[in-house]
């Protein structure tokens, strides 16, 4: 045996070790999630146990531990799948997404349940309210918000008339590829992509494809699904579309802005617990002049309420009247959010309270400048 294969053998025999160690204490911490399981309720699905305050608390104790050298995405998501599979002894949540399979929104569902749920794709963002709503699914995901492209509006209209709580946000880099069977560039007569990702991807287009045809389809999904067997096409999708679809990417990370971010929201039907680090989402609304809106937000600006969103919508069925969507930190069952709501519905108009929730962990991690990477 050479030195170097000594060595190897060596280091091995210290990873099997490990191994045991590792397999050991996961297989502890499974028996004490499921000891809490037990003292919530016996056989109760997965949904009654599920918990995103603790869940948001563990991992941004992860996160603070991190010394490396696995990074701080790479070290979260193996935490984020122990808790998943911990959950899911019982039958697995299952979890409605704006589909089909290897959307963003799909990507968004593992980052933030993990793998050990059953994420069920659906043809628009009303059937994952609808499917919330019915009871067919535990929780849901929808987009919100895309920093280059701004507000999803179809998404917050449909908040105004539903019943259904916020009760989580997730934050996911988006890279866009260029998927396609062809060659070269000189090869692609047409792209296919949804609104938004063309939008997205509009100077690397300009400069890369000049007066190629670009068409606009549903989903960056279907858009892969369309060039599967069209070799003269290309689709702007993700990495999982590629595989799913067996597409190979021409060209990675084609996004205008580099930091490229789309913020999704977790719907469901409860309300939950506080973290420590939480967000509130609420609607505004009131017929009674342009003093109500200044009136309604006073007592966030006395009570030191740091608001990171207001949105206007146009109010179905009155016109020239607005509903808001305001976010702000803080849990609505906490003081001073608590107090200022309080102050807020004696000014009259309507407060409606959509969630709160914890401040998606991975905005902890620093664009280009995370830990250990
Ligand atoms: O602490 C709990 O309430 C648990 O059920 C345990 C646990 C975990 O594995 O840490 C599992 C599921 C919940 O969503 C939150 C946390």
């Amino acid at each position: 045996m050479s030195d170097t294969d000594k060595r190897l053998a060596d280091v091995r025999a210290r990873i099997d070790a490990l191994d045991v160690d590792i397999q050991r204490l996961i297989s502890e911490r499974a028996k004490l999630a499921f000891e809490v399981a037990q003292t919530k309720g016996e056989q109760l699905p997965a949904a009654d146990y599920y918990r995103p305050e603790r869940e948001a608390q563990v991992l941004r104790g992860v996160l603070e531990r991190n010394q490396g050298p696995l990074s701080d995405s790479e070290i979260l998501r193996l935490f984020r799948e122990i808790m998943s599979a911990c959950l899911a002894r019982q039958e697995p949540m299952r979890v409605a997404y704006l589909g089909p399979e290897g959307t963003f929104t799909q990507q968004a569902v593992y980052t933030h349940f993990g793998h050990s749920v059953l994420a069920m794709g659906q043809a628009g963002i009303e059937n994952v309210f609808e499917q919330v709503q019915g009871g067919e699914a535990d929780f849901g995901v929808v987009p919100i918000e895309n920093s280059t492209q701004g507000v999803v509006t179809h998404t917050l209209d449909l908040f105004i008339d539903s019943p259904l709580h916020i009760c989580g946000e997730i934050e996911l880099r988006i890279h866009h590829n260029l998927l396609t069977h062809a060659n070269g560039l000189s090869g692609i007569e047409r792209v296919y992509a949804h609104q938004q990702s063309l939008s997205q991807c509009r100077e690397w287009l300009r400069r890369n494809l000049p007066g190629v045809e670009l068409l606009p389809v549903s989903s960056n999904a279907e858009a892969a699904r369309r060039v599967r067997s069209a070799p003269e096409a290309a689709a702007i999708a993700s990495l999982t579309a590629a595989e799913i679809y067996g597409i190979p990417a021409l060209f990675s990370n084609i996004e205008d802005q580099q930091d490229n971010t789309t913020r999704f929201l977790v719907i469901g039907r409860e309300r939950f617990s506080p973290s420590g680090d939480d967000k509130t989402s609420f609607l505004l609304t009131g017929d009674e002049g342009p003093g109500l809106l200044h009136a309604l937000l006073a007592p966030l600006a006395t009570h030191g309420l740091n608001m990171s969103r207001i949105e206007s919508r146009p109010a179905p069925g009155r016109k020239w009247s607005y509903v808001f969507f305001i976010d702000v930190d803080g849990h609505a069952d906490e003081a001073p959010l608590s107090t200022a709501m309080a102050e807020m519905e004696k000014v009259g108009g309507e407060v409606r309270l959509l969630g709160s929730y914890p401040r998606a962990v991975t905005s902890r991690i620093q664009a280009g400048n995370e830990k250990a990477s």
